[in-house]
């Protein structure tokens, strides 16, 4: 079987598209290969894990200036035919779209050859390029029962998480208390603004509370320092630029404060934790937040939009939250019912049933 694995951008596209790629690798022997663009992340990820990426030139079409745009959607048609003439060349059996730049093109062109195509969505509501192509496709896997309407054939499969995820169990109470606050890779500025100032009277009435604080490669230093300068017990507060055990923070954590990307939000569930979630606003159509109104409508999380985000509402969630043992094990609880431990199996096998 060969499968051509399509788009890219952000972690978030890239990272499931790789553990996509592995699965259909090991567990059926096909041959895969990606499509791309120069901008993403997948020009290191891709070639890391040992798979062949070809790059094609797709410009922007969100946030960009009118004359960008239009010239975004005069270059698609031969965006498109070099997309045709990469599949005519590898001549795969599925192409799977993950949504980013590329996807879109290679999409469009797969549908006018007839070769089987899978959309993969992992947030509440899709991006441009699997909104443009989710009629025209063969079947979709989707993270969220909300986004299937978008997709023809859709089913919810889920988001693939890290296994270790899976393995965690519900924190005991009684011991010490940990909060864990994380931005996705860059951090989050308004938690390196906003944590450390409300830090000293969280940390003073909960004497059993830890804080472990990541910051995004740039603001380490910077947010430490805004610790001490607060004063308080800063010894109980662990600043750190990036976090390589998620999955060990997360079974540490009986609270969680972050974005609500599409991965972040498939491990809170996976670990069934309870979650503090402030959408970043800038991400295309405000879709972090619909992907955190799907955990709130659960009962699985609460979410604070941006701007309401004061050192006040923070610190009365907080404290709302780590005062009741309850209502946090019931959020986990409700978030655990979000979980797709089978995601993965479930996406290679959509694919090897397309193949045939
Ligand atoms: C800014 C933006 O537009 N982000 C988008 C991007 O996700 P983006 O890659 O920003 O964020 P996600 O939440 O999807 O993924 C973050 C990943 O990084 C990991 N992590 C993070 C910090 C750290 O210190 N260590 C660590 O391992 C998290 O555990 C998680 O696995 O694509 C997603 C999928 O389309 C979207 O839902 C997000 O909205």
């Amino acid at each position: 079987m060969r499968v051509l694995i399509a788009g890219g951008g952000t972690g978030g596209h890239v990272v499931p598209a790789l553990a996509i790629a592995r699965e259909l690798r090991d567990s059926a022997g096909a041959e895969v290969r990606f499509v791309g663009t120069a901008r993403g992340l997948e020009t290191r990820l891709v070639p890391e894990a040992g798979f062949p990426l070809e790059l094609i030139r797709v410009g922007q079409l969100k946030n960009v200036s009118a004359v960008t745009r239009v010239r975004t959607l005069a270059d698609l048609p031969l965006g498109v035919l070099r997309c045709v003439g990469l599949l005519r060349r590898f001549r795969p059996d599925v192409v799977v779209g993950v949504g980013g730049y590329a996807s879109g093109p290679a999409m469009m062109a797969a549908v006018l050859l007839g070769v089987p195509t899978l959309a993969f969505e992992p947030n509440a509501v899709p991006g441009l390029a699997n909104r443009m192509v989710g009629r025209m496709v063969s079947a979709a896997a989707v993270n969220f029962e909300e986004s299937r309407r978008y997709f023809r054939n859709a089913q919810v499969t889920g988001t693939p998480v890290r296994p270790e995820f899976f393995g965690i169990a519900p924190k005991e109470a009684g011991g010490r208390r940990r909060l864990l606050v994380f931005g996705a890779s860059q951090g989050a500025r308004v938690f390196n603004e906003l944590v450390p100032r409300i830090a000293e009277r969280l940390l003073g009435e909960f004497p059993d509370l830890d804080v472990v604080h990541q910051t995004g490669a740039r603001h380490g230093e910077s947010t430490a320092e805004a610790y001490r300068a607060v004063g308080g017990p800063f010894e109980r507060v662990r600043v750190t630029p990036y976090l390589d055990d998620m999955a060990g923070e997360f079974a540490a954590a009986d609270l969680v404060v972050c974005r609500s990307g599409a991965s972040t939000m498939a491990e809170l569930a996976a670990a069934g934790r309870a979650a503090v979630l402030v959408p970043f606003p800038q991400a295309a159509d405000d879709h972090q937040r619909k992907n955190a109104y799907a955990f709130v409508a659960r009962g699985a999380a609460e979410m604070v939009v941006e701007r309401e985000l004061t050192e006040e509402r923070l610190l009365g969630v907080l404290r709302g939250l780590l005062g009741d043992d309850a209502r946090r094990a019931a959020m986990g609880e409700a978030a655990r019912g979000l979980a797709h431990p089978d995601a993965l199996g479930r996406i290679a096998g959509m694919v090897r049933e397309l193949a045939r």
